[in-house]
């Protein structure tokens, strides 16, 4: 997986670079809108292949605008209601089936090895069967892959910069730490660098802890157990039962943060990890145990690489009011527009 994510990680700074490109020296723009279309271009790049970028882009793109508008909050309940929502959706997830199954019968038959997530699905194997995947099921990995990190990681990045841009006093640190980082690698990035970042990783980290997009994470009980609350009161879990956790709530538990509703990013700083001293799961954005994010690793480092470019090249100002949580979306976002002034800069290290 190590090679997939450099491989990913050279071609997100790319797509990174020629994005920001395509701004004026100064201007206006609704930040939100322009990282959604960001992080769909790094996305569908790195995960997808070379054969579906080259290619088949802008109609993977569309198709994928049909399958995310077929998860409606009513799609939970109902996933299988004949309504035009669905019905596009059940269209475009033919449609991309066969398009996958194409570009990996051709990759199988040319006896190429590609590093990126493609490959990764294809050369994998069941423990249990002894077999290996097959191209229906590297395809739904596919799509499932892009679409657990498409609007997670464009909301978290949106968070960052608004929370940034509102607590100036944390941009100095943040400001310093990408100038150290030009002092001692210039414009070179890559994942051992990014890793320095920890100030900026730390903005994200918190941002996401206020703002957890996926908010109800839920776990079907195999077999009856105990949990006994910090009052000491114990509540058996019967076997079948589904069991749901809260991130937006549980990130927020007083004795865990303190003053958790507080923007501060120090309290993961060294010495403080508020997080780490009050035990497993007390920081739960990413879910946590055996189905845990398989990206995060991949979301820091998409988020990060984008916020590292902008402070880097632009001073940034926030003209509207601070965001609004959007409760009504399935993954949960940001209300309305954030719109951003900005101006070409060039971060030195003097
Ligand atoms: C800031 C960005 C992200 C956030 C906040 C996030 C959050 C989460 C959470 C909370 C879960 C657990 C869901 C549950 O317990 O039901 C999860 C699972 C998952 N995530 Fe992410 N995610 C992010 C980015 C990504 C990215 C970029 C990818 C892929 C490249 C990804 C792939 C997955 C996969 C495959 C799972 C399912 C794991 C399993 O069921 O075993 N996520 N994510």
């Amino acid at each position: 997986m190590h090679i997939v994510q450099q491989c990913g990680f050279k071609m997100a700074v790319l797509v990174i670079q020629m994005f920001f490109s395509k701004w004026e020296d100064e201007g206006e723009v609704d930040l939100k809108e322009q990282l959604e279309q960001l992080i769909v271009n790094t996305a569908s790049r790195c995960l997808l292949g070379q054969e579906i970028r080259n290619s088949h882009l802008e109609k993977v793109t569309s198709l994928f605008h049909d399958l995310d508008n077929g998860m409606l909050p009513i799609s939970v309940m109902f996933p299988y209601l004949p309504i035009p929502a669905h019905n596009r959706r059940d269209r475009a997830r033919k449609e991309i089936a066969e398009l996958f199954a194409n570009v990996i019968k051709a990759r199988k038959a040319s006896g190429k090895t590609e590093p990126d997530m493609l490959q990764a699905f294809m050369d994998s194997k069941y423990r249990s069967l002894g077999r290996g995947t097959t191209e229906e099921e590297c395809t739904g990995l596919l799509i499932a892959a892009l679409f657990a990190g498409q609007h997670t990681s464009s909301i978290t990045s949106t968070w960052t910069g608004a929370y940034l841009m509102k607590h100036k006093e944390f941009m100095p640190a943040v400001i310093e730490e990408q100038k150290e980082i030009i002092r001692r690698h210039g414009s070179h990035v890559d994942y051992d660098v990014l890793s320095e970042m920890t100030s900026l990783h730390r903005a994200m980290k918190e941002a996401l802890r206020l703002h957890p997009p996926l908010i109800l994470l839920l776990r079907q009980n195999h077999s009856d157990f105990n949990v006994t609350t910090r009052e000491g009161k114990t509540f058996t879990i019967p076997k079948g039962h589904i069991v749901g956790t809260s991130p937006a709530f549980s990130n927020r538990l007083p004795y865990v943060y303190k003053d958790p509703d507080t923007y501060n990013p120090d309290r993961f700083a060294p010495g403080n990890e508020e997080d780490v001293k009050a035990g497993q799961f007390s920081y739960t954005s990413f879910g946590g145990g055996r189905h845990g994010c398989l990206g995060e690793t991949f979301a820091y480092m998409q988020v990060k690489t984008v916020w590292s470019y902008l402070l880097q090249h632009f001073e940034l100002e926030l003209t509207s009011p601070f965001p609004e949580v959007d409760w009504n979306a399935m993954v949960v976002g940001i209300k309305g527009k954030v719109m951003v002034r900005y101006k070409r800069r060039q971060l030195t290290c003097e």
